[in-house]
């Protein structure tokens, strides 16, 4: 006899995701939220597109625009509105028919002289070499109706097949006289050349976006900026024009003179956004991003004040609301509500500190172990004396070498610097004074970062020796 099916036989069986599927998503298109997707409208940045627009316009006219520099804190839309401006301006010279392009390069991942040319030379070696292609395609379809039918020529420049055949063959020798530029070995001169002749291959105006231009000038110095700026005096066909991104003015403190006045021929300044500007913002995303009324009334407001708190940053607040949906997702609700804002709030910062303290260099994981192995004995308002012994200790725990009391003294305000530690100078009367020292992240977290370290991890016997110093 069959054996009768149980119910819970009946069907497909419920698999792992089964359960995580079936919650109605509170998501419609997510990836609105993520720092890839390029807005189309950008609330409270009016003023400064505007006046991007008013400079870059002369470029449609034929003219070189002035070189623009770009500054203000981390997530103020510098980036955003530069492309969005660019990619306006591109089109309208396609409407147009006035050559005018933009090449964006982030600096922060092409940090020397030599890339940054490499970089530009190998973009403006391939649109060449593809626009003469296209025109060589051109001619070799006219070459084809000319051999069926000679007629085809009249009202061309040429007179017969051969001379449409030369043609092709010295468009193929001018396109393979365009050789890319290897990412390392040339001269650097040598391939300023190459991307000057890319450049001035035909006429057109040229606007070279470079982000985080201060990591650029940190990296190798202003010769990079010293050669584009220059450049408008030699090209004969082409122009060139600068615009500098950073958040860091200080970076022009570094250049020459002249390379100064050049970059900052006109500057805009992106000012940090308060929190009913961010609500703006993530109220404009979040209509694309989440499903109608998957948000209780009080999460945009939240995120756009925690946001507004650190900076008036709009990646903060987006990374917040993106995460506050993932937290309502995981825990399988239709609503995202106040506390997994808080809740995404932690996990950011932890997120934050757990790749700060990853990536410390050793003595610092060292100078921070000895704060925490103090802290976890009760010891408030440390103070460096006591952080020095324990992390000499260490240093002879892991074989490796003991900087001076001085020198660790300049690793804590580092931490300090970093938000990792708090470290206050407080007078202590005629003893002088000394610096209290507290840990401001979370201590378990921070501690498992660091032992993660297989050089730290295998410290074991520490604990009883920071426990010795206090029992006694
Ligand atoms: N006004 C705005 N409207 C919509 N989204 C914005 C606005 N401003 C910034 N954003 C978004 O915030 C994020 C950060 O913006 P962006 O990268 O332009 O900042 P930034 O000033 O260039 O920062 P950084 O200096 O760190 O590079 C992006 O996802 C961007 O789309």
């Amino acid at each position: 006899m069959l054996r009768e099916e149980s119910s819970e036989e009946k069907g497909p069986s419920r698999g792992l995701f089964d359960d995580l599927l079936s919650g109605e998503p509170i998501f419609e298109k997510k990836e609105v939220l993520r720092p890839s997707y390029t807005p189309r409208k950008l609330p409270h940045r009016e003023d400064q597109i505007n006046n991007m627009a008013t400079i870059l316009v002369s470029a449609l006219r034929g003219d070189t625009p002035s070189n623009i520099l770009i500054y203000g804190k981390t997530g103020t839309g510098k980036t955003a509105s530069a492309k969005f401006v660019s990619e306006e301006l591109e089109s309208t010279s396609k409407k147009y028919e006035v050559p005018c392009e933009v090449e964006y390069i982030n600096c922060e991942v092409t940090d020397t002289q030599y890339r940054v040319l490499a970089q530009l030379a190998n973009k403006f070696i391939e649109k060449n070499r593809s626009r003469i292609d296209e025109t060589i395609d051109e001619y070799e379809s006219l070459r084809e109706r000319a051999r069926e039918d000679s007629s085809a020529l009249a009202d061309t420049e040429f007179d017969s097949v051969e001379e449409v055949d030369e043609r092709i063959d010295s468009l193929e020798s001018e396109r393979d006289s365009f050789n890319e530029v290897p990412m390392t070995g040339w001269p650097t001169d040598r391939v300023y050349n190459s991307f000057f002749d890319a450049v001035d291959y035909r006429e057109r105006v040229v606007v070279i976006m470079l982000d985080e231009i201060d990591k650029l000038v940190e990296k190798s110095g202003d010769d990079t900026l010293y050669n584009l700026s220059r450049m408008n005096s030699e090209l004969e066909r082409s122009r060139v024009s600068i615009m500098g991104i950073s958040n860091d003015l200080k970076f022009t403190d570094f250049l020459d003179p002249r390379v100064n006045s050049s970059l900052g021929e006109e500057e805009i300044v992106f000012p940090p956004y308060d929190a009913n500007q961010l609500r703006d913002i993530l109220e404009a995303r979040a209509d694309i991003a989440f499903k109608d009324g998957a948000l209780t009334e009080e999460v945009i407001p939240l995120c756009a004040a925690f946001a507004a708190q650190e900076h008036g940053d709009a990646r903060r607040a987006l990374d917040l609301l993106r995460t506050a949906g993932e937290l309502a997702e995981r825990d399988n609700t239709n609503n995202v509500e106040e506390d997994h804002v808080r809740e995404a709030q932690e996990k950011i910062e932890i997120d934050r500190v757990v790749e700060v303290v990853r990536t410390l260099p050793q003595q610092s994981k060292l100078v921070l172990f000895a704060i925490i192995l103090l802290e976890k004995q009760g010891v408030h308002n440390i103070n460096t004396g006591e952080v020095y012994n324990i992390y000499k200790r260490l240093c002879e725990e892991l074989d490796t070498d003991v900087l001076t009391q001085r020198r660790v003294t300049d690793l804590i305000s580092e931490l300090d610097m970093l938000g990792i530690v708090n470290a206050v100078v407080v007078s202590k009367g005629r003893y002088g004074r000394t610096k209290e020292i507290s840990l401001s992240v979370p201590l378990e977290e921070t501690e498992a970062v660091l032992l993660s370290d297989s050089r730290l991890g295998d410290i074991e016997d520490v604990q009883p020796f920071v426990q010795a110093r206090f029992d006694n």
